[in-house]
């Protein structure tokens, strides 16, 4: 399935509609910018379908034609085919400094969910994997064609048809999803990928970040033959990781990663990462609609009140 881009008014409304507040809504859900959140169909008030905003904690309007223009319609149409969350295209990213376990938690989580696996380190240029193998850690500049091609190749693998177990999707037929392996050490390589992918205004990405101490990643790359990826390159990975800061406290500051869930790996088995990542993924393919709403462009009460009219 490949996914429809919804394009045309994105009015973002950041508080809650006024308790008295009244529209013709069609209540949804969608993703923008990788965010699962509530969306409405706003359309002619005249409509028999009012629907009380009370209870709502946020909203996001997404057409400011009026239901009947054709155009509108065709969109809505498409739109809703994709409304139903367990439906929107997934991609979770297992991110981290090399030997954090990114290839083992994604194999596992590929296999139990049934979805596709996207091995980033397969999409680097080979030059990128010469100069790793003789011990030189890449570059921003290194890193940003292959963070385009990372983002590329999940989001077309996100839309394949997935078969994931029923008890994960339960009657439903399972979103497309797929689950990529990419250090993304950086904020802004996050950011990146976050920005290459026009399609994530429908679908949701999560990021899963590994991490472990120095000690430890030398231990495991001791251990681990025929990779490329060799002990004198851990220091400049771990020096590198700019771990997500996803704290609930730090909630409203800039930089908290509100789409990354991180482990500590040291203290647990593979077993024991593998199973926290499974219900890591789960509880995200199963979520329904969430109530947050994301800061935007968006035109906020004023135009709110221009539709309310
Ligand atoms: N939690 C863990 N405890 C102990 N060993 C682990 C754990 N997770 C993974 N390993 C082992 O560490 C090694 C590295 O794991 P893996 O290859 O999955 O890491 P990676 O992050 O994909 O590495 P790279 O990015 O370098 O390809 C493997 O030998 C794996 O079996
Ligand atoms: O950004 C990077 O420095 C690279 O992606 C590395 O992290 C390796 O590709 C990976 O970890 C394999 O060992």
């Amino acid at each position: 399935m490949r996914v429809p881009r919804i394009i045309h008014g994105w009015i973002h409304r950041s508080k809650p509609p006024p308790n008295d507040f009244r529209c013709n809504i069609v209540r949804g859900c969608a993703a923008r910018r990788g965010q699962l959140v509530d969306c409405f169909l706003l359309t002619e008030k005249k409509n028999k379908n009012l629907v009380s905003c009370d209870g709502i904690n946020s909203i996001i309007i997404l057409f400011k034609y009026q239901f009947w223009h054709p155009k509108a319609l065709f969109q809505s149409l498409h739109w809703f085919a994709i409304m139903d969350p367990h439906q929107l295209p997934h991609i979770f990213i297992i991110a981290g400094p090399s030997a954090t376990g990114k290839s083992t938690v994604a194999r596992a989580i590929a296999e139990s969910f049934g979805i596709s696996m996207v091995e980033g380190d397969d999409l680097h240029p080979q030059e990128n994997i010469d100069k790793m193998s003789e011990g030189h850690p890449l570059t921003d500049e290194d890193r940003w064609d292959w963070l385009k091609a990372v983002a590329s190749v999940s989001v077309e693998r996100a839309s394949l048809p997935t078969s994931p177990p029923s008890e994960l999707c339960g009657e439903h037929p399972g979103s497309p999803a797929c689950i990529t392996t990419c250090s993304a050490l950086k904020r802004k390589y996050r950011n990146l990928l976050r920005s290459q992918l026009p399609e994530l205004e429908t679908a949701v990405l999560r990021f899963l970040f590994l991490t472990a101490s120095e000690e430890e990643l030398l231990r495991r790359i001791e251990e681990r033959d025929n990779h490329f990826m060799k002990k004198g390159m851990v220091r400049s990975q771990i020096v590198t990781a700019e771990v997500p800061n996803t704290s609930e406290q730090d909630e409203n500051c800039e930089d908290v990663e509100k789409d990354c869930t991180v482990i500590w790996t040291d203290n647990l088995s593979q077993d024991e990462v593998v199973e926290q990542a499974l219900e890591i993924v789960k509880q995200l393919m199963l979520s329904s609609t969430s109530n947050e709403c994301l800061d935007g462009e968006g035109a906020g009460d004023e135009a709110f009140a221009e539709d309310e009219n």
